[in-house]
């Protein structure tokens, strides 16, 4: 089901205004129409009117393309902090006490692969949160070893993200490492875990474990806040990032595709498809789309390699109005869930042409999320052809060692997010109004040391940015500040 929109500030105006509307009718057509569960029909004209007493639901609003996320709330008047008191604020708020801002960095590291077996295998767990590579020593949050499940993943990343977005925060998960370490396997699970009939897999990925928990608790809140009037819509689209060009995932035909940036809310891409999700079912559907229309090609390292970056990305609204105060609060959370391409350098993968080219651009990109600012120098050397390892090696550290570098003394530098799409993009998550978890995934043997340690360090410089995740929640008592920006967007348009 695709839907063709206007663009999320005229929706935004549109509910804002209906929300406000001196005749509640029109705002609750806006918001509420179809019963529990049912897969929407998002246009306009099949909207069934419905009302605020009807039974809670994920709702089936108008759906729209290139929704834009919610701002920091220092740069958006019509945001405010959680208040634990507030009416509607305890809903999801299981998490919500989770305002630390720190990165969560996992290391995974996959079993070895039969040729690996046959040679030394140097990574090794140490404790929950150590590990060691012959004779470093490397600390994180977690470090999931050969033994790991796809379950131990899901509790460790999967579960908070879960209870951080029904509690209104931004959620991000990336996955990092070098091609062939396992960040596919994570995200999604292999393609036939997403079958219906193997659904209950062990193998099945995050990104499933994740609707399957957040659809159950939607349920569970919807019952034990039924005084609330509380409905819920989440609304999803998926993009891959190949050669820095943008393809929708959904409808591969729309290729390159561009980046805007609304001043008000934020980065968005402009036509991409979203599709409401409402059961496992939808989002099993979309997740088998969308990553049969991936770019995959065979590197030495993985026949089956991701060549650009994929990006899942959800949006979760929640609608309620609560009895004690007679307020209506609308909470927005976007979980972004992002399998990065392989970094890789390019003597051991054995890449050529193609190869060379795409990983020329994924290593772009991925440096960009950490690289050392050497700018035009490595700039020289990439054209001059020189040693494209070293280059990656020397720019994989930009963004992150930014980020942290700000996070740690505070001072103001520039951050160039801009310089690639990933890091535009999802710069929310990157030193922003998110919450972010990095799955660094890794080999434990001889043979990917370099690369190993090259991907620990990253993770070592993620672990030090500090992110500013707020609950995304708008109140009705807002309503002269929203008049006044109403006014002002009109005015300015
Ligand atoms: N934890 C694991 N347990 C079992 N098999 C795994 C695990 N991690 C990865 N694999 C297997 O290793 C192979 C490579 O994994 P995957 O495709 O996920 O790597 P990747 O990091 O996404 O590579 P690329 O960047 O090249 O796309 C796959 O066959 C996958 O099934």
């Amino acid at each position: 089901m695709k839907h063709s929109v206007q663009p999320r500030s005229t929706i935004l105006r549109e509910n804002q205004e209906a929300m406000l509307s001196p005749n509640p009718s029109s705002a609750r057509q806006k918001w509420l129409t179809p019963p529990p569960y049912r897969k929407n029909k998002p246009s306009k004209e099949n909207a069934p009117p419905s009302d605020l007493n009807s039974s809670p639901a994920v709702t089936g609003m108008k759906i729209m393309k290139s929704p834009l996320p919610p701002r920091h709330p220092n740069s958006n008047p019509l945001k405010r902090k959680l208040s634990v008191e507030s009416g509607c604020s305890e809903i999801g708020a299981v998490a919500a006490g989770s305002s630390d801002s720190g990165v969560k960095v996992i290391v995974r590291m996959r079993p070895p692969t039969k040729d690996e077996e046959e040679g030394e295998i140097v990574a090794q767990k140490v404790s929950n949160d150590s590990l060691s590579i012959s004779g470093h020593s490397f600390t994180y949050d977690s470090i999931a070893d050969v033994q790991s499940t796809q379950l131990d993943i899901f509790q460790l990343v999967g579960a908070p993200l879960v209870e951080n977005c029904l509690a209104g925060f931004n959620s991000s998960v990336f996955a990092y490492g070098q091609t062939g370490s396992g960040k596919t396997y994570t995200i999604w699970g292999p393609a036939n875990a997403l079958l219906d009939e193997n659904l209950a897999s062990d193998q099945q990925g995050l990104t499933p474990r994740i609707f399957q928990r957040l659809f159950e608790r939607i349920e569970e809140e919807q019952v034990k806040h039924s005084d609330k009037q509380l409905a819920y819509q989440c609304r999803c689209s998926f993009l891959e990032i190949y050669n820095e060009q943008i393809t929708d995932l959904l409808d591969p035909s729309q290729r390159n595709l561009q980046l805007r940036e609304d001043v008000r809310t934020g980065v968005y891409v402009e036509n991409l498809t979203e599709e409401c999700v409402s059961t496992m079912k939808d989002v099993t559907k979309l997740l088998m789309k969308g990553l049969s229309n991936r770019r995959t090609g065979a590197t030495s390292i993985n026949a089956e390699s991701s060549r650009s970056h994929s990006v899942f990305t959800c949006v979760v609204e929640s609608h309620c109005k609560s009895m004690a105060d007679g307020l209506s609060r609308l909470k927005t959370s976007r979980i972004n869930l992002v399998d990065l391409a392989g970094s890789e350098r390019q003597k051991l993968t054995g890449a050529a042409g193609e190869r060379l080219k795409e990983a020329g651009n994924i290593n772009r990109s991925l440096s960009q999320l950490g690289n050392l600012g050497l700018g035009n120098i490595t700039i020289a050397l990439i054209h001059l052809g020189i040693l494209f390892s070293f280059w990656k090696f020397l720019l994989s550290w930009n963004l992150i060692n930014i980020l942290a570098e700000v996070s740690q003394t505070g001072k103001h530098r520039h951050i160039p997010y801009r310089d690639s799409k990933l890091t535009f993009l999802l710069q929310e998550s990157l030193g922003g109004n998110a919450k972010l978890a990095m799955i660094c995934a890794i080999s434990p043997a001889q043979s990917c040391k370099s690369e190993t340690l090259s991907t620990l360090r990253f993770a070592q410089r993620a672990k030090a940015i500090k992110n500013k995740a707020v609950v995304n929640e708008e109140m009705q008592d807002d309503v002269n500040i929203l008049r006044e920006v109403i006014r002002q967007l009109k005015a300015n348009t």
